[in-house]
C-alpha cells in the first residue's frame, strides 16, 4: 500500500500522472495523505511558514523535527525530505552523515538535493550506492538565490542544453526522480522525453511526469507566492474571518 520509488517509475512508463505536494507537519501530512497525494516532500520551502524570507537559514534540525511530525501523519505517500543549504554541498561524507540522519531519526524514505553536474553527480552516486534513494533537483534551485535570483532557467539555448545536460548525468548518478523547477515547458518536455525517471515539475509546463507546488501557496496561507502557482482556495480569507468573528463574540459576551 504504501508507495515506493520502484511505483514512481512504473507510473511514468504508464502514464499516469504523480500528484505531489509539500507538507511541514502532522496535520497538514495527514491531510494531504487522507486525499491521496502520491508523494509528500518536506520541503526546505517550509521557510514561508516559518516566518523566513528565504530558504537558506533552515537547519538540518529544523528538517529533522519536522519531518518526524510529517512521518507520524502519513500511511501512503512517498515522503522525501530536502537536505538543506550547507548540509551536503561540503563533502560527500557531510551528504551521508545528513541525508543518513534524515533516514535514521524520521522515517523519511528518500532525500533531495539541489543542483547537478558536475557539483552534485558524484555526492549523488555515493549516496545511492549507500542504499539512500534521491531525489535530483534543476532549473531554479532556491538555495542558489543569491547567485541566480528567482527568475525562470533554461531560457537560451545554451542554459537549455545545461539543464538537459545535468538531468541526464542525475540520472546516470541514480536518482529515483528528479524536480524541474521554474523552466520554459518544452524544455521540462524534453528533458521527460530523455530520462526513464519521472521529472516532477514546478512551474514547468504540464508536460512533466508529475506537478508539485508548495501547499502553503495553493492554500492561499503564503503571504505571496510565485507567479505559477494556482491557489486553490484562500486560508487567509477563512482564517480571518474565523478569528474576526471569535474576536467579536467574546468582546460582545456572545461566546460562550
Ligand atoms: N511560498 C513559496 N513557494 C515556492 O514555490 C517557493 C518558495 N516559497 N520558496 C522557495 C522557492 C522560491 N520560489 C520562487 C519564488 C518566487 C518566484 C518569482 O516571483 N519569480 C519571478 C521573478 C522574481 C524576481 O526576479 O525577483 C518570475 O517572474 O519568474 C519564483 C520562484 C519557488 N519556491
Ligand atoms: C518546491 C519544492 C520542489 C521544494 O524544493 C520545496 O518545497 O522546498
Ligand atoms: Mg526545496
Amino acid at each position: 500500500m504504501a508507495i515506493t520509488t520502484q511505483q514512481l517509475i512504473q507510473w511514468k512508463q504508464q502514464g499516469r500522472s504523480i500528484v505531489a505536494l509539500t507538507a511541514w507537519d502532522y496535520a497538514i501530512a495527514q491531510l494531504l495523505d487522507a486525499a491521496g497525494v502520491d508523494l509528500i516532500l518536506v520541503g526546505d520551502s517550509m521557510a514561508v511558514v516559518l516566518g523566513y524570507e528565504t530558504t537558506l537559514p533552515i537547519t538540518l534540525e529544523e528538517m529533522l523535527f519536522h519531518a518526524k511530525s510529517v512521518r507520524r501523519g502519513v500511511k501512503r505517500a512517498l515522503i522525501v525530505v530536502d537536505l538543506p543549504f550547507l548540509t551536503y554541498q561540503e563533502s560527500f561524507q557531510q551528504a551521508m552523515h545528513s541525508a543518513g540522519l534524515i533516514l535514521k531519526e524520521t522515517g523519511a524514505q528518500a532525500v533531495k538535493l539541489e543542483g547537478g553536474y558536475p557539483a552534485m553527480v558524484e555526492t549523488i552516486a555515493r549516496l545511492v550506492q549507500a542504499g539512500i534513494p534521491v531525489m535530483g533537483h534543476v532549473g531554479l534551485t532556491p538555495q542558489s538565490v543569491h547567485q541566480i535570483g528567482l527568475r525562470q532557467q533554461g531560457k537560451t539555448q545554451e542554459a537549455a542544453e545545461r539543464i538537459l545536460n545535468e538531468a541526464i548525468a542525475l540520472e546516470q548518478a541514480g536518482v529515483f526522480s528528479i524536480v524541474l523547477e521554474h523552466i520554459p515547458a518544452d524544455l521540462a518536455n524534453l528533458v521527460t522525453q530523455k530520462l526513464s525517471v519521472p521529472t516532477i515539475g514546478i512551474g514547468a509546463g504540464p508536460h512533466c511526469d508529475g506537478q508539485i507546488l508548495v501547499t502553503s501557496d495553493v492554500l492561499g496561507l503564503s503571504e505571496k507566492h510565485p507567479p505559477f502557482v494556482k491557489v486553490y482556495t484562500n486560508l487567509r480569507e477563512t482564517i480571518t474571518k474565523a478569528v474576526q468573528d471569535y474576536t467579536v463574540e467574546v468582546r460582545e459576551r456572545k461566546f460562550p
